[in-house]
């Protein structure tokens, strides 16, 4: 269906099975969704939707009850608006069946756990939700434990965040946290044993919902849905086939079923959202608002371009599937997309997090060769300015929202002397490490890129 039809005024009724017609809904949950935020409605609801067959998912909600308040009284139907350059569409997703908030309903999350129906759990909570202590690890690991403890149904954990090996990274916490059990011996065995952990890649442009989108959908459908997802029309997935108890025919709907992501994920993480994050942190401080909005500076274009050129390029593998000249360009032309107002901002959010998988590896490999990677070392500069000054060129605060911002506000220390800010900023283990700060060349090159970019914030302020 069109959007952009003229404005629905006075009341309308709410979206719902019997306010709009929705050609299929799965009757089973099989798939147990943690953190059924923007993306996932997006993507993998999509993908599962149109692969069609009885899977519908459970989305658990992991800090707050707002999309579980959004989506019951729709019966956990919402709308994609999905925005290219010049047109607008929206299309109503019945896949998600039930809705809860992991902290309020113990319960009703227990018997969705131990439901031998439920083949799949999947996650997207956010590169910090994966830490030891965000609740997430726990609640798959309390899960797993009912699950062996009534049906002993095999089941597959399917991370679907953008990190390095996520499949990876999930299990290892789940057998760690197993570790630190009272005889968490037995039930790591069983995990080993009965859980798969695919890792997968994942693309697909999802900003957050505005209420102008909601109001979009309101005047194209006539109804009101208070849990618009808006998405680009371009969707990849790349997924390891190592499935415990069978899976959707995603493949048969663009999602590729691989032995190895690793390649794609590299590619993804440092080519995409490298050039992201260095789109994020230098345009806010140029004061763009948006993705787009800095990726038509010429300036920002041409760093985006010889940042994956000349820095990233050389430490990737590239699957012999993938035209790597016709991805970089389709990133930027993605970016371009002026319709999404996906804010740099957002982008830059969670950067202690964020950095490690996006630009670090690169600045490794590249040093580790014996070269600088001068763009991906003023990506983190400019990570680094964003965090010390907390201010665009125009003096209008930027947001440091991080789960290490006090840590990080007080390592930056003084916000205009570039020696202080790196010292600083690089000692912060978490982020980079202990070789980085080792790094005479890498350290000098660093001072030189925050002194630069210091000077233009203040020249202006
Ligand atoms: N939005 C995109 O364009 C996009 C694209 C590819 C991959 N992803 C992946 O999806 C993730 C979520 O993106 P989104 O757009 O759905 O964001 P969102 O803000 O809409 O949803 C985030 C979800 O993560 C949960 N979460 C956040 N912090 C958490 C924490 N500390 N502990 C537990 N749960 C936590 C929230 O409860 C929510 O369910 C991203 O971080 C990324 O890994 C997003
Ligand atoms: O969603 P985040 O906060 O992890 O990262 C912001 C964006 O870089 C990211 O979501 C991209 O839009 C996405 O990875 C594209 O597939």
């Amino acid at each position: 269906m069109a959007a952009g039809g003229g404005p629905v005024t006075g009341t309308v009724p709410r979206l719902s099975p019997t306010t709009v017609d929705v050609a299929h809904r799965p009757d089973t949950v099989r798939i147990l969704h943690l953190g059924p935020g923007a993306f996932h409605r997006a993507h993998q609801a999509v993908f599962t939707e149109d692969a069609g067959g009885d899977w519908g998912i459970c989305g658990v909600t992991q800090r707050s009850p707002a999309v579980v308040d959004q989506l019951r009284p729709q019966d956990c139907l919402f709308t994609v608006l999905e925005r290219s350059h010049t047109a607008t569409s929206c299309r109503v997703v019945g896949t998600i069946r039930d809705v809860l908030f992991a902290r309020s309903e113990p319960e009703r999350l227990r018997t969705r756990f131990t439901d031998p129906e439920v083949r799949i759990v999947s996650l997207t909570v956010t590169e910090k939700g994966y830490h030891p202590d965000s609740g997430v690890i726990t609640q798959l690991v309390d899960g797993l434990a009912a699950r062996r403890a009534t049906s002993g149904a095999p089941v597959t954990v399917l991370s679907c965040d953008n990190l390095t090996g996520n499949g990876n990274v999930v299990r290892s916490r789940v057998l760690d946290a197993c570790a630190r059990l009272p005889h968490g011996d037995a039930l790591a065995a069983w995990v080993a044993d009965h859980v798969r952990f695919p890792s997968t890649m994942v693309d697909r442009i999802v900003p957050a919902t505005t209420d102008a989108d909601r109001a979009e959908v309101r005047a194209a459908l006539g109804v009101a849905d208070e849990a618009v997802v808006v998405g680009e029309p371009f969707r990849q997935w790349v997924i390891e086939d190592d499935f415990a108890a069978g899976r959707p025919a995603w493949e048969a709907v663009g999602a590729q079923l691989t032995t190895d992501v690793a390649p794609y994920e590299a590619v993804k993480l440092r080519m995409l959202n490298g050039t992201h994050s260095l789109l994020a942190y230098r345009g806010a401080l140029a004061g763009y608002d948006t993705i787009a909005e800095a990726v038509a500076d010429p300036a920002l274009a041409d760093e985006a371009v010889k940042l994956m050129e000349h820095d990233v390029l050389p430490t990737l593998t590239v699957p012999d599937d993938v035209d790597i000249t016709a991805y970089r360009k389709q990133v930027l032309e993605r970016f371009a997309n002026p319709a999404l107002r996906h804010r740099t901002t957002q982008v830059a959010m969670d950067g202690s997090q964020k950095l490690p998988l996006r630009l670090l590896g690169t600045i490794r490999d590249r040093l580790a060769a014996g070269a600088m990677p001068v763009r991906a070392v003023r990506a983190v500069a400019a990570w680094m300015v964003y965090v010390a000054v907390g201010a665009d060129r125009h003096g209008r605060p930027l947001p440091l929202d991080d789960p290490l911002a006090e840590r990080l506000r007080a390592a930056a220390g003084a916000a205009d002397a570039p020696r202080v800010i790196v010292d600083g900023l690089l000692s912060v283990g978490e982020v980079f490490g202990e070789d980085l700060p080792d790094h005479a060349a890498l350290r000098a090159a660093l001072v030189e890129s925050v002194a630069e970019l210091l000077a233009r914030v203040a020249d202006v302020r």
